[in-house]
Parts: C-alpha cells; structure tokens; sequence
C-alpha cells in the first residue's frame, strides 16, 4: 500500500458515522469485539453443556456387576456323555452399553398398581422399550426390581412359595405372560453379592431338561434376586413325606423316572460343563416336579466351580453320597434321618444296609407304594444307591455311569412286567417263567448286568454281595 492510499484509509475511517457520530472505527472496533465476545459465550455454553450431559452418564445406575457378567465358553462334554447338550456359542455383553434408567427410589406404594407406573416410567427412560430387548444377557435377562415387583404382586406375601436358606421364594408372572420363581436372596453386603455372582455364573449358562432355568437376574441397591422357571408340581419331599393318604401317586416307574432324570441333571452338572459345577446339597426339597412328574434339579446356588484337574475325586465324593441317599428315600419314603423311628432305623442309609444285608429288601419298599416291583428292579437301584454311598469314597461310581446301570434297570424292569402282565393273562406259568430268564438273560449282555455293574467304572472292584448275583 502506497503513502497516499494509507492516508485515504485513515481519512475515511476517522470520518464520523451516524450512530452516535462515532468514528468509523470506532465502530468496526466495537463490531469486532462483540463478536468475539458472543463467540466466546456460545463456546463455553456448549463446552458446560456436554459436561453436564458426561456426569448425567457417569451417574447412571447401571450395576457394576452387570458389566462382568459374561457367557462362558461352554466346552462339548466328554464323548461318553451323551446326554450332555450341545454345546452353545460364546458371547460377550457389556451391560454398561445399554441404556438403563432405573427409577425405584423406595419401598412405599407397593401394589400392581404402583408397580404398573413406574414400569411405564421406565420404558420411557430406558431404549423405548421394557421388554426382553432392554437386558438381553448372552444366556438370560436382567430384571429391573419394578419388573419383579410387578411380576409377584409386589412381593406380596401371598405369592412366597417357600422359604431356603438363601431366601424366599416368590411365584410371579412376567408381563409377556411367563409364569417364574423370583428367588429374593437375602442381603448381607459383600458375602452375599460374592455369592451371588458365583450363583449367577455358574447356573446362568447351564441348560439341560433335569435342571432348573435360570432365566435372569436383579441387582439394584441392595436387591439380588434370582428368576427361575417355574417348575409347577411342588417338591418331592412334599411328594414323599407330605400327607398323600393312604396310596401315594408315585407308582414305581415315576420313582424310577424321578431318580433316572435327577441323575442325568447332576451328571450334566459333573460331567458336561467345563468348569465342573457341583451341588453339595442334593436332597428331596431341591428336586422340583412337573405335572408329568419329570424332575427338575434346583438351587445349585452355591455350587462352587472346580478347576478340571483336581475336581474328578471331589465330583464323585460329593455328587454321588447325596444321590445314593435321594435313591433311598425314594425307594422306602423315608426320611435320611428320623428320630421318631426305633434306634435301628434312625438313620436311613444304614438300616438300609442291614436289611439288604439280611436279604429283607422287598421290606424297605415305600409301603404307600402302589403296587411292590420287580424284584429284580428293586435290587439292582439299591445296589445303585449302595454303591453311591460306599464308605470308600473311591469306589462310588460316577454319575455318567449311575444313569448306565439305571438306564438298564429301567429296561429290565419294562421288560419283567411286560412278561407279569403276560403271565397273568395267559395263566401258563412254566412256559413264561422260562421266557422271563430268557429275557434277563439278554438284558445282561448290554452291558449292565449285575456282575458288569459290580466290577464298577475306571477298573475299581466293588464287591457285590453273593446274594445277589
Ligand atoms: N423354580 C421353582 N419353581 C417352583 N417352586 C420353586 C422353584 N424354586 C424353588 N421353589 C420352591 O420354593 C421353596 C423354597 O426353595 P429354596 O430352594 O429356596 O429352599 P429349600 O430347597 O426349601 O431349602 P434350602 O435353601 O435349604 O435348599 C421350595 O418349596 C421350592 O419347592
């Protein structure tokens, strides 16, 4: 720019204006200024902005727990066990990713009603939607306490439908219809929210027919609860020590079919998962029924997960001596132990032996039963049930193996009062009791004859009594 074209500028922009006879620069100056000053304004009002918004997210309550949970890989079970399912895809969720606004704030105003609004409430906080799609876990759901709530009619006392040493039980319906068993875990902080994360993990990803479902979880505030199937036809302690009258409805192929399936359920628990799960608490109460008497296995809440090298023994010892004594109190309807009864029977596992000992086995039959088995039948389950609570810990079969000489007791069974009812039809005797050996004969050669059965597995001798070969 040349001398004269600066002295131009200069003229022209100290010339006054109109507003206010401001200079001219003057003007541009004060233009300039305000502007940066609303620039300025405009940013730091969009950065407070998206730091609100950043702590809004930090503080959503989503439970850190949630975030851990995880399908595990499910490896396919051992190539003898047949029974296992197969085996499903590994996934992992983050929970954190999701969306979840919770809204429960207290305990008051529980009821269908309450419980109806604030389930809306949430929908309309969360992704749009309370449904299923909200919490898909890899193997199940997590609940929010509303839904719960809903569910059981506020955890209402008239929908508990029992009471464990872990809490209380609820019956529930889910709003798409499904009938559950919200198990309320009684809270002591840590221990408990430890606990039940083994619980979560260890039964979430289990699935076979004899174990009960594990559907999904709740964890808010102080809240840990579980939601189960619901299985619908009550426990088989109430079946078997419950008054039933005279005649009880468990003829003996439901037994048979109850201690078969129960078998299978905890030998998916021993055999097919990796890690290994392990029940340590089997008994009548825990073994849910359905309206076709089919057995459920429930509450392996605190089995604990073994690592695969050195869980074979433990597996056997413990699964096996709880089954062994389920099979009796099956078998006789009694209890494991019972003080009303005379010193010698007191206690079931061993009046059981010495009345086998003492070749009185028909006399321990279950006398509601409503027609006494096959002798042979009955022999060979309390030669099963003997065996699994064989003092020696190593000679107890595996439970893989437990189902093989049931599974063909079973078959022996069918087989003998197939050839009764034949029997008692034709009235000729001689002719049928020469079929009849001819059978059982046959039978022992698939592989689970008396004597195939006392060699028991893994080569280790057990000594089957002479009596019944
Ligand atoms: N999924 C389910 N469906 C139907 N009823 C259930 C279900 N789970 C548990 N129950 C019932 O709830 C009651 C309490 O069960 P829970 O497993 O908590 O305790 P328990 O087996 O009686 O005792 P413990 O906790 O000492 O094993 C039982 O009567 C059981 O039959």
């Amino acid at each position: 720019m040349s001398v004269y074209d600066a002295a131009f500028v200069n003229t022209e922009l100290s010339k006054p204006t109109s507003i206010f006879g401001l200079r001219l620069w003057v003007v541009i100056g004060i233009l300039l200024g305000s502007l940066i000053v609303l620039t300025l304004f405009l940013l730091s009002l969009c950065l407070t902005t998206r730091r609100k918004s950043r702590r809004h997210q930090h503080l959503d309550p989503t439970p850190p727990i949630s975030k851990e949970i995880q399908e595990i890989v499910h490896h396919p079970p051992a190539p003898d066990h047949h029974h296992a399912a197969p085996p499903v895809p590994e996934i992992q969720v983050d929970l954190g990713k999701v969306e979840h606004r919770v809204v429960f704030s207290s305990g008051e105003s529980r009821g269908p009603t309450s419980a109806a609004a604030s389930v809306s409430e949430t929908a309309s906080f969360g992704s749009g939607s309370v449904g299923p799609e909200v919490s898909h876990l890899g193997w199940g759901r997590w609940y929010t306490l509303r839904e719960l709530e809903l569910a059981t009619n506020g955890l209402c006392e008239e929908n508990v439908i029992g009471e464990g040493g872990y809490g209380i039980v609820y019956s529930g319906v889910l709003t798409d219809g499904a009938k559950v068993a919200v198990k309320n875990l009684l809270n002591n902080r840590g221990q408990a929210e430890k606990e039940f994360k083994v619980e979560v993990e260890a039964i979430g990803r289990v699935r076979h027919k004899n174990l009960v479902r594990l559907l999904g979880y709740c964890v808010e505030g102080a809240y840990r609860m579980l939601v189960y199937e619901y299985v619908d036809n009550g426990n088989l302690e109430q079946w078997v020590h419950g008054d039933v009258g005279d005649v009880s409805p468990l003829t003996w192929e439901i037994r048979m079919n109850i201690i078969v399936g129960t078998a299978k359920g905890l030998a998916y628990l021993h055999e097919g998962l990796e890690p290994k799960v392990v029940h340590r608490d089997v008994k009548s109460s825990n073994i849910l029924l359905d309206r076709q008497w089919n057995p459920k296995v429930s509450d392996f809440g605190l089995a604990k997960l073994l690592c695969s090298e050195n869980s074979y023994v433990t597996t056997r010892v413990m699964g096996t001596f709880g089954f062994g004594i389920l099979i009796m109190e099956i078998i006789s309807g009694r209890s494991p132990v019972d003080y009303s009864r005379p010193p010698g029977e007191v206690n079931l596992v061993e009046w059981l032996k010495t009345m086998v000992g003492n070749r009185k086995s028909e006399e321990v039959v279950d006398p509601k039963l409503p027609e006494m088995p096959a002798s042979k039948a009955l022999k060979r389950v309390l030669l099963v049930a003997l065996k699994c609570v064989d003092p020696d810990a190593t000679k107890r079969p595996k439970m893989g193996h437990i189902i093989h000489m049931l599974e063909a007791d079973d078959l022996l069974f069918r087989d003998e009062r197939r050839i009764a009812r034949e029997q008692s039809n034709s009235r000729s005797d001689d002719h049928l009791m020469n079929r009849n050996s001819t059978k059982v004969g046959e039978r022992r050669f698939d592989g689970a004859s008396a004597s195939d059965t006392s060699e028991g597995d893994s080569g280790r001798n057990y000594h089957q009594p002479s009596r019944w070969r």
